[in-house]
């Protein structure tokens, strides 16, 4: 059931909160869309829900238009799930009716209950629960499970983790994704964590101040960003003035380095970015292209702060290194830092 969103926009009152967003989603599919808060992920959840209309463009579902200037499916007859933050189950409720309240009267029996949590990995013994006696990660299965009740077409999971605590939020995540993948619904979540965008689904949506202003793979996304901005919200970022070569490389405080995407549009100046990860350090007494400013414990090892450059075009970057080789290094020490792989190009400023 592939759901296609053309050219959406969404105002409250005077504030636009949506701009011109067109998305599709294939049949099965899993998208995230991050964004920081207020960028209108909530909105557009809504609107593909049919809790809100948009002011224009339209949304279909398999070629079916559920919201368009000439008409509206209301929410009940979209076929459209909705998991929300905190999972919103009824807490008078058990487990087990938690789940059968979504299905209608005749079919609510209790092996298609089982059915469900068999799905969603819910241990059967839970059935009799009542959800303030389930664990966070626990109770994001149950609504899960109830959304799927409903057997929708496409299932819209709103910040679903973000209640849970770090490692849960991960084990809980890999949960959902394995039960979304059994059931071949298609799903589109929301959130504002980098990290669960990009390890969630195959396609990952950037909104920004309500455009969606990039979407692809979560690697390629991560690799190749549109913009500094978009670079800097899904990772950290070392960015550093550059001069383009004629032979798609750069000079720069890393030597002459290849350029992977160019993203500059030809402008005179020139910034190239890599990730902190891409960055390879050796100790040296002999020439080198940075200091080692600052030494932060981090537990497993240790954050370098490395300066490049000096003066008014210094740069300073994180680096992080395993405790193992933490010691090679202190406060004031020169490294010679190479970069792995290449560099994505943008205009400079000034
Ligand atoms: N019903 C409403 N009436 C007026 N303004 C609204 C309404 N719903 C949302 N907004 C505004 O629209 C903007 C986007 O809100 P939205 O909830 O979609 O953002 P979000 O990206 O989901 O943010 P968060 O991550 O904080 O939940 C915000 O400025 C919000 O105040």
């Amino acid at each position: 059931m592939t759901l296609r969103l053309n050219n959406i926009s969404k105002a409250f009152g005077a504030t636009p909160v949506l701009n011109d967003v067109s998305l599709e989603v294939p049949d099965g599919a899993r998208i995230a869309l991050v964004g920081s808060s207020g960028s209108g992920k909530s909105t557009l959840l809504r609107l593909i829900g049919g809790f809100e209309q948009p002011d224009t463009g339209s949304i279909a579902l398999d070629g079916r238009e559920l919201s368009s200037p000439h008409a509206t499916v209301p929410a009940h007859r979209r076929g459209i799930g909705y998991v929300a933050q905190d999972g919103a189950l009824f807490p008078h409720l058990s487990v087990a009716r938690n789940i059968a309240f979504g299905m209608p009267r005749a079919a609510r029996r209790k092996a298609r209950v089982q059915e469900l949590m068999e799905l969603a990995s819910l241990d059967p013994a839970l059935a009799d629960r009542m959800p303030h006696q389930l664990s966070g990660g626990q109770q994001q299965r149950v609504a899960l499970a109830r959304a799927l009740t409903q057997q929708p077409k496409v299932i819209l999971l709103d910040e679903p983790f973000s209640a849970l605590d770090t490692g849960l939020r991960a084990q809980t995540r890999q949960a959902v994704v394995d039960i979304l993948e059994r059931s071949g619904v298609t799903a589109l979540l929301v959130t504002h964590d980098r990290d669960e965008a990009l390890s969630f689904g195959q396609q990952v949506g950037v909104l920004a101040e309500g455009r969606l202003v990039q979407v692809g793979a979560p690697a390629s996304v991560f690799d190749a960003p549109v913009d500094v901005r978009v670079a800097a919200f899904l990772g950290d970022v070392v960015l550093v003035p550059a001069c383009l070569t004629a032979t798609d490389a750069v000079d720069c405080v890393f030597g002459r380095v290849p350029v992977r995407h160019d993203h500059s549009g030809g402008a005179d100046r020139v910034h190239a970015m890599v990730r902190p990860e891409q960055l390879h350090l050796a100790r040296t007494a002999g020439p080198s292209n940075a200091t080692v400013v600052g030494i932060r414990s981090t537990g497993a090892g240790a954050e370098l702060t490395l300066r490049f450059g000096d003066g008014s075009s210094a740069v300073q970057a994180t680096h992080r290194v395993p405790l193992h080789a933490a010691d090679a290094y202190e406060t004031g020490c020169s490294v010679s830092v190479a970069v792995n792989g290449g560099i994505v190009l943008y205009p400079g400023q000034g």
